[in-house]
């Protein structure tokens, strides 16, 4: 991808780049992974506060979200991760009374800046919910959907379905059934099936949040190993409340907590401490940090 390339103007209407489908990387799953000491952020928050209506939900923000890294966002419930994560890609838009104050860089420009068209930048910065929430379409229609209405350019749309799937390893399962309701698979499947979704479009970055709260064990284990394998093609940024599995995926993690303001009782969210999973899980700089990951606090 070029620079020109990354604009968030309306109505970017590029060849999608369809590489051959990816092969199932798996012997990568669980290797040390050397990470560099600065992370080259596709995006970036720099002093973001998010409001919703007089309320400061989470206040001045400032962390890189690192090229073909996972970053993970934990911390204690209430402390802003969702809301961080919806400042990502405009998200919070759509959400009444929410206000974003300060700036969100993808690939250094402000995606709340002017001429910014806030579906092109959810096209490129897409996002995959708690809950899986297939259209109720056809598994190959929920694929060729995004394609459809965002107007891509496409060859075959059979190919990008299939490509799309494959990427998303779901094609094994699925090739026999496209035309079968989505309704009809497990909820692991149907979770990849919303992650086929969102890459669908060809976007740069994929926001999930908590992907894997509603899955049992094994079903959350697939999807983390799918994350691992996209993370070489996408950035990812996950919110999670399952530590290991942030211990397990994620390159770099922020930890979150809210400060409670004695006078209104409002507690508002902060960073406390970024840093490599590694850091911040064997030797973390702030206390805080440390009380949550052993488990005294939150
Ligand atoms: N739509 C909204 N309107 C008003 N307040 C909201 C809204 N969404 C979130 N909040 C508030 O903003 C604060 C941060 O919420 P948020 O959901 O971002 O936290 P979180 O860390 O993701 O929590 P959890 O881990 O429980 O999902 C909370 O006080 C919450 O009540």
């Amino acid at each position: 991808m070029n620079p020109t390339d990354r604009t968030l103007e309306p109505s970017v209407k590029e060849a999608p780049a369809h590489a051959a489908p990816t092969t199932a990387p798996s012997a990568r799953w669980r290797e040390e992974r050397v990470t560099k000491d600065a992370p080259t952020p596709v995006l970036e928050c720099v002093d973001v506060d998010v409001r919703y209506g007089g309320f400061v939900a989470v206040r001045d923000v400032s962390l890189p979200f690192g090229h073909n890294e996972i970053t993970a966002l934990i911390g204690p419930s209430g402390c802003g991760k969702s809301t961080i994560l919806r400042s990502l890609n405009r998200m919070n838009d759509l959400v009444d009374g929410a206000r974003v104050d300060g700036k969100v860089q993808y690939w250094g420009q402000d995606i709340y800046g002017p001429g910014v068209d806030p579906i092109e930048v959810r096209r490129r910065i897409g996002m995959v919910f708690q809950k899986p929430n297939p259209f109720p379409k056809s598994i190959y229609d929920n694929v060729a959907y995004g394609p459809r209405v965002t107007g891509m350019d496409v060859d075959s749309m059979d190919d990008l379905v299939e490509q799309t799937l494959r990427r998303a390893a779901l094609w094994d399962e699925v090739k026999d059934k496209l035309k079968q309701s989505a309704y009809g698979l497990s909820g692991g499947q149907q979770q990849r099936l919303c992650i086929a979704r969102t890459i669908a479009v060809e976007p740069d970055v994929i926001l999930m949040d908590e992907p894997c709260s509603a899955l049992d064990p094994i079903a959350t284990l697939r999807i983390e190993e799918l994350m691992v394998e996209l993370r070489d093609r996408y950035t990812i940024v996950i919110v999670t409340h399952n530590m290991q599995q942030a211990a397990r995926i994620a390159d770099r993690t922020a930890f979150f907590t809210a400060d409670v303001d004695e006078t209104s009782g409002d507690r508002t969210g902060v960073l406390v401490e970024f840093d490599l999973t590694s850091k911040i899980f064997e030797n973390p700089s702030d206390s805080r940090t440390e009380d949550y990951i052993t488990g005294r606090f939150g």
